[in-house]
C-alpha cells in the first residue's frame, strides 16, 4: 500500500466516526485532508448532512468550494464542534509539529476554537519524540521586518540552527496566507518541556505564531502500510 493509501484510510476512519449533522467542522490543510474532504463531501451527499465547514488556509477553502459544501468563517461561528487535520509529526503525548506546508497560524487559530482535533497522517508521522521523524524543523510564522532578530533571540535561547523558508516557484521566502514568513528552526535534538518553549517562542516581538500544538490534539489516526488505522490513544 502506498504513503498516499495510507492518508487515505486515516482520513476516512476520522471523517467517519467523527462527523456528524448539524455540526460545524474545522478543515485542515494538506494533502492528506484532500482525502477527508473527498470523503466527507460523499457522506453529506449519501446522508444529507448539514455541515458547517471553517477551512484553516486557502487550500482548505478551495477544496470547500470545489466540493460545493458549505463554507463557514469563525465570526459567525466562533465554535467548531471537531477539526480534522494533518501533522508533520506526532509524539506520543500527541504534541504535535504543523506547518510544513505553511498554514500553522490559521490552523492553530481554528484548533483553539474547536472542542475536539484530531489528527490524520500516515505513518511516517508517527513517534515517540519530536525531532525522530520530521527532519525539517518547527515552523515558526514571524512578521518579515522581523525575522533576523527573531532568528538569532531563538538561537541564543535554544541552540540549534533556522531557516528562512524560500519559496519553490518565486525567488525569496515564502509568504503566508497571512503576509508572513515562515522560519524553520531545527532544535537540538534533546527532551525539551514543549509546553514551555512553545510560550517562549511567543513571548518575542514579532513572533507571530509556532508549529508546536501542545496539549491541543485529542486523538491521532495514523494509516498504515497494510492498510490498517493505528489510533493513538
Ligand atoms: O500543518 C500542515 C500545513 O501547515 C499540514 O497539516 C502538515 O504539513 C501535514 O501535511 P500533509 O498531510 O501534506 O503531510
Amino acid at each position: 500500500m502506498s504513503l498516499e493509501q495510507a492518508k487515505q484510510v486515516a482520513a476516512y476512519r476520522a471523517v467517519d466516526e467523527y462527523v456528524q449533522n448539524n455540526s460545524i467542522f474545522g478543515v485542515g490543510s494538506g494533502s492528506t485532508v484532500v482525502y477527508a474532504v473527498q470523503r466527507l463531501a460523499e457522506r453529506i451527499e449519501l446522508e444529507k448532512l448539514n455541515v458547517i465547514c471553517i477551512p484553516t488556509s486557502f487550500q482548505a477553502k478551495q477544496l470547500i468550494i470545489k466540493h460545493k459544501l458549505i463554507l463557514g468563517e469563525l465570526e459567525t461561528n466562533p465554535e467548531i464542534d471537531v477539526t480534522i487535520d494533518g501533522a508533520d509529526e506526532v509524539d506520543s503525548n500527541l504534541t504535535l509539529i504543523k506547518g510544513g506546508g505553511g498554514c500553522l497560524l490559521q490552523e492553530k487559530i481554528v484548533a483553539s476554537c474547536s472542542k475536539k482535533l484530531i489528527v490524520i497522517a500516515d505513518y511516517t508521522k508517527d513517534s515517540k519524540k519530536l525531532g525522530d521523524r520530521y527532519k525539517k524543523g518547527i515552523p515558526i510564522e514571524v512578521i518579515p521586518m522581523a525575522y533576523v532578530p527573531i532568528k538569532n533571540k531563538i538561537i541564543s535561547m535554544f541552540g540549534g540552527e533556522i531557516k528562512l523558508r524560500s519559496a519553490v516557484a518565486k525567488a525569496g521566502p515564502v509568504v503566508t496566507d497571512n503576509g508572513n514568513f515562515i522560519l524553520d528552526w531545527i532544535f537540538p535534538y534533546q527532551d525539551l518541556d514543549w509546553e514551555k518553549v512553545n510560550n517562549a517562542i511567543k513571548m518575542i516581538p514579532g513572533v507571530v505564531e509556532t508549529g508546536l500544538f501542545v496539549k491541543m490534539c485529542s486523538k491521532a489516526y495514523f494509516g498504515q502500510p497494510d492498510g490498517t488505522v493505528v489510533e493513538s490513544p
